[in-house]
């Protein structure tokens, strides 16, 4: 089973003492992926502390340092689902607890905050690679455990959330009181299940709703659609980033897809074209994935919050450079070239 040795602890420990957050690392425009991976622990740590939770909710940085160790092992090095996307989308949900000020306007609570962010760091932990529904084609393990509640990997990322909580040393949230606890670990349950697509598409004309009424501060509906929203934001936040991350990103993605694509073939199964090598047009599949499921949700964001407007943005440009790539493969593709070489 994972183990995290007391050395790691000191180490990240001392990193964090004379360390100060990096520059410009609470705006909306800096990539996480920049870090590099042995100060991610400690980075998450200031994160933490900078928003001024590790004081407010008494989390013991030892714990909560051999909390993010065993988390950061419980990642795969998938292409995609890896640990690295886990920081990303947690430094994500820093950044619109920071600059969106959720807390102080009265948007979510502070323990929603800490959940928050927890649940971001969480949410794909032992992640394979492979989606919902290849794991009920292909009848895994997994499959065979969850399916008949459906999301079954967003249930088994909760699940090893929950035994990293339950292990030795790591409980960060022994500070809190029992109601606090138990709040907490609800709102992590349906906080991970909710980054579930199937689920966050379920509930999409809703959030549209809300943002088009504008957001009702005494309606509980409003904040838990809120807390789903952001959830998602998080989690597709790689492509509010500038074009070279946006591409490198669906780069990785990708590969996932073909290498999934890979094993059903293998298996006698026929893959979506999303996910077939020889069949997938990235440039047209990356608009319809930002057109139908990212925009939309960056421009709930932005009528919420002003604020956000240039994260909207930055997914429309996103969108035109796709455009461009597109009209330019179209003319290679009719004179019978395919690769994405020229991206590069
Ligand atoms: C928020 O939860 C997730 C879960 C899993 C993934 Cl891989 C992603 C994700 N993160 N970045 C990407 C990029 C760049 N392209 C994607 C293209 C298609 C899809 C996809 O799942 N299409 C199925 C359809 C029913 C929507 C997901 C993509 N994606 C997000
Ligand atoms: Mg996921
Ligand atoms: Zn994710």
């Amino acid at each position: 089973h994972m183990k995290v040795h007391p050395d790691d602890v000191t180490r990240v420990l001392n990193c964090a003492r004379g360390h100060d957050l990096m520059l410009e690392i609470d705006r909306f425009y800096f990539s996480p992926r920049k870090v590099e991976e042995s100060e991610c622990v400690c980075y998450c740590l200031l994160m933490f502390d900078d928003l001024g939770m590790v004081q407010q909710w008494q989390l013991k940085k030892d714990t909560l340092t051999r909390f993010l160790l065993f988390v950061k092992k419980g990642y795969r090095d998938a292409p995609y689902h890896n640990w690295y996307h886990a920081f990303s989308v947690f430094h994500f949900s820093y950044l619109v607890i920071k600059n969106l000020h959720l807390v102080e306007r009265g948007y979510i609570s502070s323990l929603e905050a800490l959940a928050l962010m927890v649940s971001c760091l969480c949410h794909d932990l032992d992640h394979r690679g492979t989606t919902n529904s290849f794991q009920m084609q292909s009848g895994t393990e997994l499959a065979s455990l969850y399916s008949s509640e459906g999301s079954v990997m967003e249930r088994h990322h909760l699940a090893q959330a929950l035994c990293i909580l339950n292990t030795d040393g790591c409980n960060i949230f022994d500070g809190l009181s029992s109601e606090q606890y138990s709040r907490c670990l609800d709102l992590i349950r349906d906080l991970i299940l909710a980054t579930d697509l199937a689920h966050h598409i379920r509930l999409v004309q809703d959030q549209e709703k809300m943002a088009a009424e504008g957001f009702d501060f005494h309606n509980s509906q409003h904040n838990q659609l809120l807390l789903f929203l952001l959830m998602t934001c998080c989690d597709l936040s790689d492509q509010t980033k500038d074009w070279k991350v946006s591409r490198t990103t669906a780069d990785l993605v990708y590969q996932e897809f073909f290498s999934q694509g890979d094993l059903e073939k293998a298996m006698g199964n026929a893959p979506l074209e999303m996910m077939d090598r020889e069949k997938a047009r990235i440039p047209d599949l990356q608009i319809q994935f930002l057109s139908h499921i990212v925009c939309p949700v960056f421009k709930i964001l932005a009528q919420l919050f002003p604020e956000a407007d240039c994260l909207l943005q930055s997914t429309l440009k996103n969108r035109h450079c796709w455009e461009q790539a597109s009209a330019f493969f179209a003319r290679r593709w009719e004179s019978g070239h395919s690769s994405l070489d020229i991206l590069r």
